[in-house]
């Protein structure tokens, strides 16, 4: 989902793998000579941003060693899932109001899908955010490893999921990576 700290935890992973990293919305923006995501939206429409979306997923499934960070929306997309699952998929699982609050603290403007307007922006994000992953969830689930924001919060005896680091959430990406290795090669041998 937006804001689960896709881009942030995927630098920190790239650096940990000593792989090259990409963040999806990036290349996007550069492809558009620059214009942000959200002027994409507003220019072109999401069908046009989903299409780039595509083509950068394509581009990059021809790649190794590197660490995409890709849209919160490139799950809608089935031919999406076949280029992402060139590589192995990470789903970061974070409860949608600490998704709002972040989110709300640096605003929404770069996120189109998001409400803009004035007034109590934590809850129409919230709602927003509700409303995506009503949508979106099961595909979410469809990924390789899941790391679990509420899990490691558990692990660790942390009451608040908003206090765990990125660094601590990209060692949980790692691990749960590994798990989702072993239990591949348990089945090869089977
Ligand atoms: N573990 C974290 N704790 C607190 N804030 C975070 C954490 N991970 C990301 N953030 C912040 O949340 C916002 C969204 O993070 P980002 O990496 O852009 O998410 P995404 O790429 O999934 O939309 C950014 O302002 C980022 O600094
Ligand atoms: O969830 C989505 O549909 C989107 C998520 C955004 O990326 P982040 O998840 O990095 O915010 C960006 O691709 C676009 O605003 C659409
Ligand atoms: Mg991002």
């Amino acid at each position: 989902m937006m804001g689960s700290g896709k881009t942030t935890v995927g630098k920190i992973l790239s650096q940990a793998l000593g792989y090259s990293f990409s963040d999806c919305d990036t290349l996007i923006e550069q492809e558009a000579d620059g214009i942000s995501v959200a002027e994409i939206f507003k220019l072109h429409g999401e069908g046009f941003f989903r299409d780039k979306e595509t083509e950068v997923l394509r581009q990059l499934s021809l790649m190794r060693c590197v660490v995409v960070s890709t849209g919160g929306g490139a799950v809608v997309r089935n031919i999406n899932w076949k280029y992402m699952q060139k590589g192995i998929t990470v789903w970061l699982d974070v409860p949608l109001d600490a998704l709002a609050q972040r989110i709300s603290a640096v605003g929404t403007g770069s996120r189109p899908l998001l409400p803009n307007e004035s007034g109590d922006i934590y809850s129409k994000t919230f709602m927003r955010l509700s409303s995506l992953f009503e949508l979106r969830g099961e595909s979410y689930a469809n990924a390789n490893a899941r790391v679990s924001l509420e899990n490691i919060a558990a692990k660790l005896g942390e009451r608040d999921v908003s206090n765990l680091t990125p660094t601590v959430i990209a060692i949980e990406a790692l691990e749960q990576i590994e798990v989702f290795l072993k239990e591949k090669e348990g089945h090869n041998e089977l």
